[in-house]
């Protein structure tokens, strides 16, 4: 057993999600008991400097640096108060705040750098190793970038070892600032599963973004609040408005969902800017801002559906909801009946937290990297072949 702290702001950056877990077994045998749970909400100047960075603000090398660090010692601080009450953790597995993520494939036209990814985690490892004492490993998407992959989904391998399912097929779905999936085929395989089997599990496995979950509705209730909101609680805002069907269609039709996957997206597509234009579109129908939130939130629920009806081979069995976005009740209740007849529940439901999967998935593949286990899974993210994911930072009084 290995007692592992993990960390991630998301694309929401609405804090930092820390789960103290003790991760039992590798892969096939992975079995991970959440020990506790917590979100740090980022101090409220550091939370709007790190989304003026992802919309694209100018930074001094100087203010990076400044950025940089004081994102570390946010995430020091997570990882020492959520174990302050329990035994030590031995590792930490940091995915940092993404402030800059630029897909495979999308290099600007004038730029040197030809095709290949680029992602930017800040809040470096070497930092928090030092001022928790304890091993970090951080930047866990630049091996599977320089190998040629998109550096995300990265949770789709973990999302296998926790929760694949012998007899029905599924998609976790995570509906966080931005929505990604993992289709997960029955496995056919019974409760003793040997090492190799996962070998066989990842070939039927594919995972992508599926586009904005929560990014535009955030945005929106920012903007029809004054600023006094910052999401729609249980979606109640949305849910007393009316979709714009014509709108959801024709914003359907961009080129991010109907490229085929490996795909990955974020803030510098689905930001300020592509919700600015959803604006003006919005004013040539006469919305009432709820309807513009009801529309926002079908816009979240079609990409999902549409996604799965043209990527996969068959609908899945059962679709899980994790994220934040999964307590929007009527965010759920359109994905319910756009999905129906396929079995829509949540991951706390199958006994992975909604909230905090995405911590407790960067612990377990932080484990996987000082054993030595590949993290990615090259047909989710396009990479020539699996690698070992993240970077150790080690601390001299780390073992003491
Ligand atoms: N009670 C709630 N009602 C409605 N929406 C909610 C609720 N709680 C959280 N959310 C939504 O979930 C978002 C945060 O989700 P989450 O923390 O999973 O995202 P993230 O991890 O930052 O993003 P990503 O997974 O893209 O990296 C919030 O910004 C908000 O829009
Ligand atoms: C670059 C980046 O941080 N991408 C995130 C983001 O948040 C959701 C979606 O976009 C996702 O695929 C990815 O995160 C999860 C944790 C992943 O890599 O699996």
């Amino acid at each position: 057993m290995t007692r592992v702290i993990g960390l991630i702001s998301g694309t929401s950056v609405d804090g930092i999600d820390a789960a103290l877990v003790d991760v039992v077994g590798s892969q096939t045998d992975l079995k991970v008991q959440l020990v506790a749970g917590k979100t740090f909400p980022y101090p409220a100047n550091l939370r709007s400097q790190i989304l003026s960075v992802c919309s694209g603000s100018a930074l001094s090398m100087a203010e990076l640096a400044e950025l940089d660090d004081a994102i570390a010692q946010e995430f020091a601080t997570a990882a020492l108060t959520i174990q302050a009450e329990y035994d030590r953790a031995e590792l930490i597995g940091s995915h940092g705040q993404t402030v800059y993520h630029r897909p495979a494939g999308k290099a600007q036209k004038d730029s040197a750098s030809g095709l290949m990814g680029y992602s930017l985690q800040l809040g470096r490892g070497a930092l928090i190793a030092q001022l928790t004492g304890i091993t970090t490993v951080s930047n866990f998407r630049v091996a599977d970038i320089a190998a040629g992959g998109q550096g995300a989904p990265l949770v789709s391998i973990v999302d296998a070892c926790l929760l694949a399912e012998p007899n029905i097929s599924l998609c976790i779905q995570n509906l966080g600032g931005i929505g990604n999936v993992t289709y997960l085929p029955a496995t056919g395989k019974g409760e003793n599963k040997d090492e190799s089997e996962i070998f066989n599990l990842g070939d039927g496995i594919s995972g992508w973004d599926t586009g904005p979950a929560n990014s535009l509705l955030d945005l929106a209730v920012q903007h029809f609040s004054g600023g006094t909101k910052t999401c729609d609680e249980g979606g109640a805002w949305a849910a007393s408005g009316t979709p714009c069907q014509a709108l959801v269609e024709d914003w359907l039709a961009q080129e991010f969902f109907r490229q085929a996957p490996p795909k990955s997206t974020g803030r510098e597509l689905f930001g300020v800017d592509y919700f600015d234009r959803c604006l003006v579109e919005a004013e040539g129908y006469n919305l009432s801002p709820a309807d513009v939130l009801a529309t926002l939130t079908e816009l979240t629920v079609a990409s999902i559906v549409h996604s799965y009806q043209t990527f996969l081979s068959a609908m899945p069995d059962r679709v899980l909801l994790c994220g934040g976005g999964s307590h929007n009740l009527y965010l759920k209740r359109r994905l319910q009946s756009q999905l129906h007849p396929v079995q829509v529940l949540t991951t706390s439901e199958a006994g992975l937290s909604v909230d905090f999967k995405e911590a407790i998935a960067f612990a377990v593949l932080a484990a996987w990297r000082v054993r030595g286990i590949p993290g990615n899974l090259p047909q989710v993210t396009g990479a020539r072949t699996s690698v070992l994911l993240g970077e150790i930072n080690s601390c001299w009084h780390s073992w003491a």
